[in-house]
């Protein structure tokens, strides 16, 4: 068996989370390494966040260009998934990871390609192409592994060639039919960019309603202008059993008596959840249950002796953002310097649909549930003076959650164009924690869709 490596720390994934965490202890003068099985980046820029933004981007332009004829003349659109396609094979270099090891190893991250286990508090196993390999951190390890597309067990599915994140952002051309197993942010994100670029898609959802975790008034205005787009949207349906041909799935629906209904598609893109990467990693090794589903950690993103965790794997929020928040955390931390600790009551949320689902802090039914004395403050984006203005497109809802004992917000969702942007306001407001008094004395510009926040918090007082 080859000798142990000595290093101060080792990061066991190199996604958004590990990377920034390696390169800034790298370049504050630690011995670093970085063990990545896959492209280094993970999972964000390359099946993730990236190519489905750009996709996203290609389709608004085409729901754009198609209010042509109602607001300015005459447009004819015939919508052409490739030169998105080019866009995302250019952004991310053909799905090579250069762009992100050269810049880590520039700061002096010794890179180490393989899959890593933990063997113990401080020691990292890892599979090389080479063989084996023992690295022993005398700071510590951060376990940054993120996570994986999970398949639900519907019968026939694991034998069909059915996309997840990582296969359809390879699309070049819309499928003419598009079955989304999943109304979460994946499914919904691309069930609408799919359908702007002509396929004929079904959004089916097991839940009682898509986007389930945000308000319920935000699901059901970005139903609704789905359904105005032409996607058939079922919720609360599960498929009973799946089939391919070799050219169509066929997706058998539930019925209640008779056989229930077959829905054929081309493609097939299932995206019901995500698998933390967290089996046969080692957990036991240091004290952690495997069978948790996360690594808690606490204010510091310590999770044991010598252990840090960021990213999807620590269960704080899915987000790149989130990674990266925790990642500034740990390496404060690992460098003795002051930890600002960790804090997520304002956390935000972008769903990239058309409207956009922007949010922060609690949602109504988190915010009773943990005993806050809400009230609830509400406004209709067509109804404001830019919703008016913009016409086709305005779908939307403003809602603000205050804590009344306390006169501050806990809560707000924007779902308007542009919500993510617009509800940048609202996330200073809770985070903040801004009484809501002074933020109804603050000037809202005319005629900009913050204004319809003003509104909600007026609504406050009803
Ligand atoms: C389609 C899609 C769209 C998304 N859009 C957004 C968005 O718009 N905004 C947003 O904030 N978030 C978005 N996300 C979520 C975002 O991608 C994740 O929250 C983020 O990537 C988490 O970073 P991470 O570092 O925790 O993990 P990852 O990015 O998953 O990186 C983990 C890395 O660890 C590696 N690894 C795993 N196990 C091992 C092992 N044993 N040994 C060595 N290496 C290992 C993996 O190969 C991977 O590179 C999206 C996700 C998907 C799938
Ligand atoms: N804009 C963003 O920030 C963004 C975009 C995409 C993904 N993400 C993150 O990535 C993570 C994964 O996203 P996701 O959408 O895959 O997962 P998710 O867990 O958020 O949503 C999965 C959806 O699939 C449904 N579902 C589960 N089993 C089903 C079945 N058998 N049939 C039909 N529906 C079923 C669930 O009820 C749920 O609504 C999310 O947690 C999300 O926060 C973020």
């Amino acid at each position: 068996m080859s000798p142990a490596h000595q290093v101060d720390v080792v990061v066991l994934g190199l996604g958004a989370g590990g990377e920034h965490v390696a390169i800034k202890l790298a370049r504050a003068g630690l011995s670093v390494v970085g063990v990545e099985r896959d492209l280094v980046g993970g999972e964000c820029p390359f099946w993730g966040c990236t190519p489905s933004k750009l996709m996203i981007r290609g389709a608004h332009v085409v729901a754009e260009a198609r209010h042509v004829d109602e607001l300015a003349g005459y447009a004819h659109v015939e919508p052409d998934l490739g030169p998105t396609a080019r866009r995302i094979r250019e952004a991310n270099h053909d799905w090579t990871d250069d762009g992100h090891s050269g810049p880590l190893e520039e700061a002096g991250v010794r890179l180490v390609r393989g899959r890593g286990r933990l063997d113990g508090p401080g020691r990292v196993l890892v599979e090389t192409p080479a063989g084996p390999e023992t690295y022993v951190a005398t700071r510590g390890v951060v376990l940054a592994t993120g996570t994986e597309a999970d398949a639900p067990p519907v019968p026939g599915l694991a034998g069909t060639p059915y996309w997840t994140n990582r296969e359809v952002v390879h699309a070049t051309t819309a499928p003419a039919r598009l079955g989304v197993l999943g109304g979460g942010p994946i499914g919904a994100e691309l069930a609408q960019a799919f359908a702007r670029f002509g396929s004929a898609v079904t959004l089916l959802e097991a839940g009682p309603r898509i986007l389930g975790p945000e308000e319920p008034e935000a699901s059901a205005a970005v139903a609704a202008a789905f359904m105005r787009e032409g996607i058939d949207v079922r919720t609360g349906v599960e498929v009973e059993r799946v089939e391919h041909d070799g050219g169509t799935f066929r997706l058998h629906l539930p019925g209640a008596d008779l056989p229930g209904e077959v829905v054929e598609v081309d493609e097939l893109l299932v995206a019901t959840g995500r698998r933390p990467n967290l089996e046969g990693i080692g957990l036991e090794t240091v004290g952690l249950d495997p069978a948790a589903g996360r690594v808690p950690v606490d204010e510091r993103l310590r999770a044991g002796e010598r252990l840090w965790a960021v990213g999807d794997v620590t269960g704080e929020g899915p987000f790149t953002h989130v990674a990266k928040y925790q990642a500034v955390g740990v390496v404060a931390d690992v460098l003795g310097r002051d930890v600002r600790p960790a804090d997520y009551r304002g956390l935000t949320r972008v769903t990239f649909t058309d409207p956009e689902v922007g949010a922060v802090g609690l949602t109504e039914e988190q915010a009773r549930a943990a005993g806050v004395e809400v009230r609830v403050g509400r406004a209709d984006v067509p109804r404001s003076s830019r919703g008016w203005m913009h016409g086709p497109g305005n779908e939307g809802v403003v809602k603000v959650l205050e804590d009344a004992a306390r006169g501050v917000l806990v809560g707000g969702t924007v779902v308007a164009p542009y919500g993510g942007e617009v509800m940048g306001l609202l996330s200073t407001a809770v985070h903040a924690e801004v009484p809501v008094e002074v933020l109804r004395g603050m000037h809202f510009p005319f005629p900009t869709f913050q204004r319809a926040i003003e509104t909600a918090l007026r609504d406050l007082d009803r």
